[in-house]
């Protein structure tokens, strides 16, 4: 009975998918959360720990933690793993110095047995600023072209404005079903 109630459930697409999204500290993840909760700007302060929201774009229910991306909380992020559809990568993408930490974390969690199955999307945040990377840029210095293991999105992206954000989650919502 429950297995056909979680089917039916899965059919209606009110299945709810686990998201986490993970970058490094300042990168915007918790003002894109918010963005997506409520199309406006928060005031945030560095999160410790994490928040977690439930979003829902047309019909889609995802369920998304945005994790606190200082140094000391990075090791924990993989406590978050388990039953990860997508991972969300938040880049500053004005921050050129720390790009090659952001390419190391995000290797370290395409090698984790947990997010085998998470398909990845690289949000280019910060668009607004004067002399920031493009998402082309970031793409190759990250080298995502080589990854075969996991389907991968690069999205550029304001969180100030939203703009760029919903082409994201529309990705997201077109990689449903196909797995
Ligand atoms: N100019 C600009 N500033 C942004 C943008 N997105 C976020 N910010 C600012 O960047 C700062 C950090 O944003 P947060 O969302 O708190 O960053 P975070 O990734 O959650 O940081 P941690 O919680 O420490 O991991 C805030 O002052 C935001 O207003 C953007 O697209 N453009
Ligand atoms: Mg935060």
């Amino acid at each position: 009975m429950g297995l056909i109630f979680a089917k039916l459930w899965s059919l209606f697409g009110n299945q709810e998918h686990k998201v986490i999204i993970v970058g490094l500290d300042n990168a915007g993840k918790t003002t894109i959360l918010y963005q997506f909760l409520m199309n406006e700007v928060v005031h945030t302060s560095p999160t410790i720990g994490s928040n977690v929201e439930e979003i829902v774009v047309k019909n889609t229910h995802f369920l998304m933690w945005d994790i606190g991306g200082q140094e000391s909380l990075r090791s924990s992020w993989n406590t978050y793993y388990s039953n990860t559809e997508f991972i969300i990568l938040v880049v500053d993408s004005i921050d050129r110095e720390r790009l090659s930490i952001t390419k190391e974390e995000l290797y370290r969690m395409l090698a984790h047995e947990d997010l085998r199955k998470a398909a990845v999307l690289i949000f280019a945040n910060k668009q607004d600023m004067k002399g920031c990377m493009t998402a082309a840029e970031i793409s190759t210095y990250l080298t995502l072209s080589s990854i075969k293991d996991h389907p991968w999105h690069i999205q550029s992206c304001c969180a100030l404005t939203g703009e760029g954000l919903c082409q994201g989650l529309e990705w997201m919502t077109s990689r449903i079903g196909v797995r």
